[in-house]
């Protein structure tokens, strides 16, 4: 059947509203757009995801699209971001979602976000640490940072391009330059090394992962992640070969995808999950829901040094309180000796890239 006269002038003004008539007004034509499909959008939070195309970017994009808190989510990339976001904006889900490609369009992307969560930058390939993705990354952050600090100040931010262990410390200052420094807002995510932990550890223990929370403390990089096996919820014990394997394991969690995927890069869906479970806690804090406690690696007290990380309770202005380590037996004391060691580098060397 035909449509009727006036079913075709509708159908003809939404075409034209959806579609660029040309390249050059691609730009414009993500503007309509968005305008249109935000007042359909449901009340909730703004999250900015900044390296959305990415291996990470893009399935945690998906799930913060599925995210009910969130009401506005802007994917930003200097690659593809037109086609992530067209491609997620299909989903009958509340969030609006829009686009923005290319540094000009950074400062469109940050302006007004309550969260933003940044898996921006490159990573490993077989052979390299983390500490080898310092060149280039350290620069990505720098300037990512530059616009959080320029258009969403009081943002919280989720960091999780690597090294962790120095990209917060150079978020942070940054932020101190610009004069904007908050740290109970600055987290760099380590969800991905208690998820990894609580997988190992309920392998080990016969039970399902979801009923085990192992504390995963000091940094993101090989020794520096120190798991608490004493203090395992459910309380368990482990044999010493038990507890070489679970740590030795956890700790070269990342290694293990890397290897696996042969120089592809390194691991993107268990961030994703990670940094969407981690980004959901955040919000719920913001929210105002009581116990939110999470592990974080975050500017802190807890040890002699300016950064560690450790389990932080979130509320509604970000950090609410930094909780004590907890008795550790005589290995996770010695651990703790080595991570802090490799750690106090790692900082020194962000701290110093910002203040050169
Ligand atoms: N914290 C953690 O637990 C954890 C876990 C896994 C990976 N990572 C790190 O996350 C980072 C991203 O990993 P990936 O697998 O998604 O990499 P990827 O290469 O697949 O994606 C990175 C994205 O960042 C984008 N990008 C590069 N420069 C940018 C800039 N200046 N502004 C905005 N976007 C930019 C790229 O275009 C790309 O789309 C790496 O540094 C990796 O080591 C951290
Ligand atoms: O191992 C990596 O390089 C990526 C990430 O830090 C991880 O732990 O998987």
């Amino acid at each position: 059947m035909q449509p009727s006269g006036e079913a075709s002038r509708r159908i003809a003004k939404l075409a034209a509203h959806l579609r660029p008539p040309n390249l050059q007004m691609e730009e414009k034509w993500w503007l309509r757009r968005s305008d249109c499909r935000a007042k359909g959008g449901a009340p909730g939070f703004k999250v900015a995801i900044l390296g959305a195309a990415g291996g990470i970017g893009q399935p945690l994009a998906m799930l913060m699209k599925m995210n009910p808190l969130v009401s506005v989510l802007h994917l930003y990339d200097v690659v593809n971001s037109p086609g992530v976001t067209a491609d997620l904006s299909h989903m009958d889900t509340g969030a609006v979602v829009r686009g923005f490609l290319g540094q000009p369009q950074l400062e469109s992307a940050l302006t007004g976000m309550d969260l933003v969560i940044i898996p921006a930058g490159v990573p490993r390939k077989p052979g390299m640490t983390r500490d080898d993705l310092f060149k280039i990354n350290a620069g990505i952050v720098r300037t990512l940072c530059e616009g959080v600090a320029k258009c969403c100040p009081n943002a919280v931010v989720n960091l999780i391009s690597n090294p962790v262990n120095s990209t917060v410390p150079i978020a942070a200052e940054v932020f101190k330059k610009a004069g904007t420094y908050n740290p109970k807002k600055l987290l760099g995510v380590t969800t991905l090394d208690v998820a990894r932990a609580n997988t190992f550890v309920a392998e080990v223990l016969g039970i399902d992962p979801r009923d085990v929370n192992v504390p995963v403390v000091g940094g993101h990089a090989g020794v520096t992640i120190l798991p608490l096996l004493s203090q395992v919820n459910p309380p368990s014990s482990f044999t010493p070969e038990e507890i070489a394997y679970l740590t030795d394991r956890i700790q070269n969690g990342g290694t293990e995808v890397v290897e696996a995927k042969a120089g592809t890069g390194s691991a993107t869906l268990s961030m994703a999950y990670a940094a969407a479970k981690f980004a959901d806690a955040c919000l719920r804090g913001l929210r105002g829901d009581a116990g939110i406690v999470e592990c974080s690696y975050v500017a802190s007290q807890v040890t002699e040094l300016p950064f560690f990380a450790t389990k932080v309770r979130i509320g509604r202005q970000g950090i609410d309180e930094f909780l004590p380590l907890g008795p550790l037996n005589e290995f996770e004391r010695a651990g703790l000796e080595k991570a802090k060691k490799e750690l106090a580098e790692s900082i020194q060397k962000g701290v110093s890239f910002i203040n050169k």
